[in-house]
């Protein structure tokens, strides 16, 4: 699996009242590693990966989306039992002509996968296998999370993909399931959890192997994920 990346926090702007506590703060700053996960979204075009990422980063639904060309980064600070972890999204396109020379990218380092369908489309739900495919074509190791999202659930009226389908394909591919919409503003908790979810198990992962690389030399020097991690951890969402 690929390793946690360490970055060193931002500076923030600050008035000129304040520029005596940010010098102090700034050279704190520089010393103040964070940790950064990469999580891709991955999945038909339109079934709303870049609302969904727009709803966690920003909180927010797009008025009006375009068809994402490569991919479009968001990223959102979050602390989880006192550690503050960068979460960086990368929204993927859909569409096979603006994904195609991007694909390496996507997978390269990548600490976990969400893979999405709309829950109105059936094909987006059959075409899941094809996603599913090309992401264990590109080497991501067993060990990395991924999750299923249904999006769109605000379409009560129009849902062509039942529930109990939906669970039995996450429960065959070792995936936790949720339902959704990046629309409906009741949805945004839930929204939340899907990402806080992925944030929390690669914690928990990271937490490990820095324990295991302690025990062993004495000292953190390479970082991999214990193979056996998988068993011993466990989404505390
Ligand atoms: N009703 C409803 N519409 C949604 C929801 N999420 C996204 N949409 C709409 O679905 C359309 C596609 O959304 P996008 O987020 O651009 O889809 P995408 O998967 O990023 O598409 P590509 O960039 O082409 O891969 C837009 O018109 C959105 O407004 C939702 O939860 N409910």
């Amino acid at each position: 699996m690929a390793q946690p990346i360490l970055g060193h926090g931002s500076l923030q702007p600050a008035s000129a009242a304040g520029l005596a506590s940010l010098e102090l703060d700034s050279s704190l700053d520089q010393y103040v590693q964070i940790c950064i996960f990469k999580i891709i979204v991955i999945g038909n075009s339109k079934v709303g990966k870049t609302c969904l990422t727009f709803r966690f980063c920003g909180g927010t639904f797009p008025d009006k989306t375009e068809a994402t060309i490569g991919v479009d980064f968001r990223e959102k600070t979050v602390e989880i039992e006192g550690e503050k972890i960068k979460v960086q999204v990368w929204d993927t396109a859909g569409q096979e002509r603006f994904r195609k020379s991007m694909v390496e990218h996507y997978y390269r380092n990548v600490h976990a996968v969400v893979f999405v369908y709309d829950v109105t489309k059936m094909t987006s739900f059959t075409n899941l296998k094809m996603w599913i495919q090309e992401c264990n074509g590109h080497a991501v190791p067993p060990l990395v999370p991924k999750v299923l999202v249904g999006n769109k659930c605000d379409l009560r009226e129009q849902i062509q993909v039942p529930s109990n389908l939906a669970l039995k394909f996450a429960d065959a591919h070792n995936m936790l399931l949720f339902e959704t919409s990046a629309k409906d503003p009741k949805e945004s908790q839930n929204v939340e959890s899907i990402f806080m979810c992925l944030a929390c198990r690669l914690k928990a992962q990271k937490s490990l192997l820095y324990r295991d690389a302690d025990r062993q030399q004495g000292k953190v020097q390479k970082l991999e994920f214990p193979r056996e991690a998988n068993s011993k951890t466990s989404c505390p969402c």
